[in-house]
């Protein structure tokens, strides 16, 4: 079958395609039942058990995609969507139009690929603010982003060109961008930081943060079938949602149970069950990092036989 036409009827949903969200992307997926089998090599999968086609793409094209609605979803960092819509603007800025919208719409952060775009600079250098790089060479792979950042910048240093020109150079640089100010190449740089250890083994030190980023769940402002979008946030909601939380289960005696369902309220209300000899069973929701804190607290006002169980799924 012609693969273009079999795509027709199927709402799009594009997901990175290698690198640092991709196996998380693929996880969540699963966890969200949209089952398919890639071909090797092919950037198109059509998904077996519902109207959808997933389209792989760098991370840094989706929201190109989404917003220009070719596809009607997507996973992407928010970064990649602020550089995005920092190019839109950069571009209607020249053409002497208004700052228009770059068509994407954010449905919900999606708690993995959490990372800042750092301006960062030679821990022993000379440059020790990010206005100290005004007038000099910044590198990195976000562009729009760090052209912006600088314009603000140098306007507020009050040292903006009559005719708009940015004083700073930005060097375009696609990946190991650490190695820039080594190198010569540049005098500071702007690029991803999670643990550090990038920019430390490079000899770097942040000095400002120009977006904080994680992974989002985007759609296009007119998608072709959003009630499906519906039901995909809704699948994916129910994933988060359930990475998040364990469920807590333990018995009380019933005078117990109002300190005990203080420190368990639950997500709405922790579900009671009455037990023989004036004993209860109480059943609750509890976020997953507090559950330690939680049981020490539940044991302090006389719980027993505490549960702690993992949740595949909710709604
Ligand atoms: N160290 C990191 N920790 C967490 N998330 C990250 C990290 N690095 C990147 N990301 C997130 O993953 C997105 C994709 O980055 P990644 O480096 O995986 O790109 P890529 O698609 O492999 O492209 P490239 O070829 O430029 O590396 C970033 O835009 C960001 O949202
Ligand atoms: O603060 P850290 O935990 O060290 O992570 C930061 C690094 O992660 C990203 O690159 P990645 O490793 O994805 O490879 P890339 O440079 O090829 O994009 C980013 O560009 C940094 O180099």
């Amino acid at each position: 079958m012609d693969l273009v036409n079999s795509l027709n009827g199927r709402l799009l949903f594009a997901v990175p395609k290698k690198g640092r969200l991709n196996q998380a992307t693929l996880n969540l997926l699963e966890g969200a039942d949209i089952q398919f089998r890639r071909e090797n090599r092919l950037d198109i999968a059509l998904v077996k058990n519902l109207p959808i086609a997933l389209i792989f793409l760098p991370a840094a094209d989706i929201p190109t995609f989404v917003g220009q609605g070719r596809v009607d979803l997507g996973i992407t960092g928010w970064d990649q969507v602020k550089e995005h819509d920092a190019g839109v603007n950069a571009a209607a800025a020249s053409a002497g139009a208004p700052s228009s919208s770059s068509g994407t719409e954010s449905i919900m952060e999606l708690e993995f690929g959490a990372c800042k775009l750092q301006v960062q600079v030679p821990e022993k250098g000379v440059y020790t603010s990010s206005a100290d790089l005004i007038g000099r060479t910044v590198g990195t792979s976000f562009v729009n982003l760090t052209a912006e950042y600088f314009a603000q910048l140098e306007a507020q240093a009050g040292g903006s060109s009559p005719s708009g020109k940015l004083q700073t150079t930005i060097i375009e640089l696609s990946g190991s961008v650490e190695a820039a100010c080594a190198l010569g190449v540049a005098d500071g740089i702007v690029d991803l930081v999670e643990s550090g250890e990038t920019m430390r083994a490079a000899g770097l030190k942040a000095i400002d943060t120009v977006v904080e980023s994680v992974a989002v769940l985007i759609k296009s402002r007119s998608p072709s079938n959003p009630e499906l979008v519906d039901l995909i946030a809704s699948r994916i909601r129910g994933v988060i949602t359930a990475q998040r939380y364990v469920l807590c289960q333990y018995n009380i005696e019933r005078s117990g149970i109002e300190a005990a369902t203080r420190i368990t309220p639950g997500k709405r209300a922790p579900t009671i069950t009455t037990l023989d000899d004036g004993w209860v069973a109480v059943s609750s929701m509890v976020e997953k990092k507090k559950i330690a804190l939680v049981m020490d607290e539940l044991t302090r006002v006389g719980a027993h036989d505490i549960l702690v169980l993992d949740i595949h799924n909710t709604r």
